[in-house]
């Protein structure tokens, strides 16, 4: 089975790694491609900056860009993900939803709206039946799915595994990646022999997003985990992966070898991006690393290590792939599970 896709905002630093990932996807085939009004009639070639580390695909490369408008993508595509900046995205991804198009959207806007499913596939797949509500409520057509930010997305399948034990409460102190910030976000005379000890948002989007993945739906209402998160986001001068050291405050005791196995033991699902396993757990104290460890799973698996006991819980750190499993893969793994489910 094919399913013809497209991606909103093709030609920024997400657009590019759709694309990449896109390349020889089992069941998703690249039919569209809009950018900013400037960038419209262009050819993909002409109009992007290419910056991915794989040459862009000749098909690709030839490919007509449109606006993005519902009005520039063909009836017969049936999944867009959206990379849009998220003022953009606020504006134009409800033109999408209710010309009857299923997104599933990298963008920041939404993502902790009530009827908006915030999704992982390994995590909480039963929380894209929200999108009923959302039909209901805002009498679109299509149906909106939004994946986490990449910081809160390295550290919540962690938290998933370790919630059998009575999450209480996290703290989080993230290093994360310049790509996060995208290509010209930082400067280098900012980040170069230098560390920046605040991401403006980002404290929020983990404290909020991480409670929203973790809560339970009842069919009609989500309600968010009860654990407090507290977090502290820093940039530093690596270029993909966010690493982040957590500690988890749990209700009853948990030894670094059952926290260790319970991670280890976290199902993935058969979807194509889901990597097996899911978490890479390092027994060693100094992984996982970003340059060593950030290309695990395709980019797609979270790496773990470093695990202690504290006084109430265990602490440890952890890793992913911020432009990859934190963004585009995070949206193309969304998109593999509405097919799955009949979404699409
Ligand atoms: N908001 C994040 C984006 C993820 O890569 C960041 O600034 O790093």
């Amino acid at each position: 089975m094919s399913v013809r896709v497209g991606i909103l905002g093709a030609t920024g630093a997400v657009g590019q790694r759709f694309i990449q990932l896109l390349e020889d996807h089992p069941t998703f085939e690249l039919a569209a491609l809009t950018a900013s009004e400037s960038s419209a009639g262009k050819s993909y070639r002409e109009a992007a900056k290419w910056r991915v580390n794989t040459p862009i695909p000749d098909d690709v490369a030839e490919m007509t860009v449109g606006a993005t408008t519902p009005e520039d993508v063909p009836d017969d595509v049936d999944l867009l993900f959206s990379s849009l900046p998220s003022g953009v995205a606020a504006d134009v991804e409800p033109d999408f939803l209710e010309a009857g198009y299923v997104v599933s959207s990298n963008s920041s806007n939404d993502r902790m709206a009530p009827d908006v499913p915030l999704t992982i596939p390994e995590i909480n797949p039963d929380h894209l039946d929200l999108i009923e509500v959302q039909r209901e409520e805002r009498g679109w057509d299509g149906a909106l799915v939004k994946n986490p930010n990449c910081s809160t997305i390295t550290m919540v399948p962690t938290l998933a595994a370790l919630d059998q034990f009575g999450l209480e409460a996290v703290q989080v102190s993230t290093l994360q990646a310049v790509s996060g910030a995208g290509y010209s976000g930082v400067t280098s005379m900012e980040i170069i022999d230098n560390a920046i000890p605040h991401i403006s948002g980002e404290d929020d989007k983990m404290e909020t997003e991480s409670r929203k993945l973790l809560g339970a739906f009842d069919g009609a209402e989500l309600e968010l985990h009860g654990m407090d998160v507290s977090a502290s986001c820093n940039r530093i001068p690596t270029l993909d992966g966010h690493l982040e050291n957590v500690f988890a405050e749990t209700a009853e005791d948990v030894s670094v070898d059952e926290a260790a196995a319970a991670m280890r033991e976290y199902p993935s699902v058969d979807l194509p991006s889901s990597p097996e396993p899911l978490i890479h757990v390092f027994e060693d104290f100094d992984r996982p690393q970003p340059r060593l460890d950030r290309e695990r799973g395709d980019g797609m698996q979270i790496s773990a290590g470093g695990l202690q006991e504290t006084t109430n819980g265990v602490q440890y750190n952890c890793l992913a792939h911020n432009t990859i499993r934190g963004a585009a893969g995070a949206s193309l793994l969304n998109g593999e599970l509405l097919v799955e489910e009949g979404w699409v």
